[in-house]
């Protein structure tokens, strides 16, 4: 093989956002202390944030969530590590040889300096990240690319560098959902809801130079100005899910769970999850579109605690609709977002 035509060796770095080493106390103090002290996270003047964060939210939540955590554990660890490296192994196994798959979490391990350290004794041609976070939010796929390129910043060689932000509307992650969503009929259910992670208001006003989100239209349409939105790209994203799926728009509700206080995205998921049990719903089907991995979010939150609120108030059954995790086209659509980046 002549010089010209040799393959780029590429590292691919997949982003996660992470999960406490184990379900401990102390595990999990140490994982929420290094999430919420992230500046991106809580997003407030940095001696606010460590009295907030260090002294009053990380203290009271660490032994409530690692109860849950301790639910949440598998034989194997925490899900979200597990689906996580599995679709690693799989696009792995898609790629060529010329290309190797590293995966690291923001917060925890496997570290993103670590991972990035292992990548630079590799000496790859060209670095390409993707976070496993498909609608852009400062939060998860700001923060992960921010500290990736903290690190890389620090090198004397700096390889050829890609960074994929965002793909709520890529074909292959929207027919992932469809086919996980087709294993069920919505037609039995009497409602949908399409529940994306919160974020606080505030933060999703800041990827506009003027004015607020509730300025614009991000309900109903994408434009170069609302495209970092990550309130238009969650309804975007549900758009093309409800449009494939055939769920008509009044027999679903786009919601947002896991809200830390009042100023966050509404309509709150646990609200719409009572308000349907009030109304004489029995059975509600629930996406969770932001989540490529099943995780505490969707397994614990929507599976237990969504099911419990619902039988409170009336209602039946919450069935939650598995996650990506390592479905085929979950895996294609990373390998595409590889081979175009
Ligand atoms: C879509 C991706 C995510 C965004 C955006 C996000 C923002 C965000 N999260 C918190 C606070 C918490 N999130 C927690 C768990 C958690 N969050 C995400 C993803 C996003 N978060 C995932 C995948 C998980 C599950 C991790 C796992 O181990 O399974 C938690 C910890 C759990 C708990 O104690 O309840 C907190 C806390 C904030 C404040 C925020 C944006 C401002
Ligand atoms: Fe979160
Ligand atoms: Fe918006």
């Amino acid at each position: 093989m002549t010089e010209s035509i040799k393959k780029k060796r590429t590292g691919v770095l997949l982003v996660n956002l992470g999960t406490p080493d184990s379900p401990s106390v102390g595990d999990v103090r140490s994982y929420l202390s290094q999430f919420l002290n992230d500046p991106r996270v809580i997003d407030i003047p940095w001696i606010l944030r460590k009295i907030l964060v260090n002294l009053i939210i990380v203290p009271f939540r660490a032994p409530k969530s690692a109860k849950v955590y301790k639910e949440l554990w598998t034989e194997q660890g925490s899900p979200l590590i597990i689906y996580s490296e599995r679709a690693a192994q799989l696009l792995q196994d898609e790629l060529d040889p010329s290309y190797k798959v590293h995966l690291a979490m923001r917060y925890k391990n496997p570290s993103i300096p670590d991972v990035l350290e292992e990548m630079r004794k590799a000496n790859y041609d060209r670095i390409i990240v993707v976070p496993m976070f498909p609608q852009y939010a400062s939060a998860s796929t700001g923060s992960a690319l921010e500290e990736v390129m903290r690190v890389i910043s620090s090198w004397w060689v700096i390889p050829e560098l890609r960074i994929v932000s965002q793909y709520y509307d890529h074909p292959d992650y929207i027919d992932a959902f469809v086919e996980r969503g087709s294993a069920y009929n919505h037609q039995e259910y009497d409602h949908v809801l399409f529940s994306y992670h919160g974020l606080p208001e505030r933060q999703v006003d800041k990827v506009y130079g003027e004015g607020l989100c509730t300025d614009r239209d991000c309900e109903h349409e994408i434009t170069d100005e609302n495209k970092y939105c990550y309130k238009a790209t969650c309804y975007a994203t549900t758009r093309l899910l409800a449009q494939k799926l055939g769920i008509p728009e009044d027999h679903y509700t786009v919601c947002f769970q896991s809200r830390l206080d009042k100023k966050w995205l509404e309509p709150f998921s646990d609200k719409v999850v009572i308000d349907q049990a009030k109304k004489g719903a029995k059975k509600l089907l629930v996406f969770s579109p932001a989540f490529t991995a099943d995780c505490l979010e969707t397994i614990i939150e929507i599976g237990d605690e969504y099911q419990e609120l619902f039988e409170e108030h009336g209602g039946d059954k919450v069935q939650l609709v598995e996650s990506l995790n390592d479905h085929p086209l979950w895996i294609r659509c990373l390998k595409d977002l590889v081979l175009m980046a």
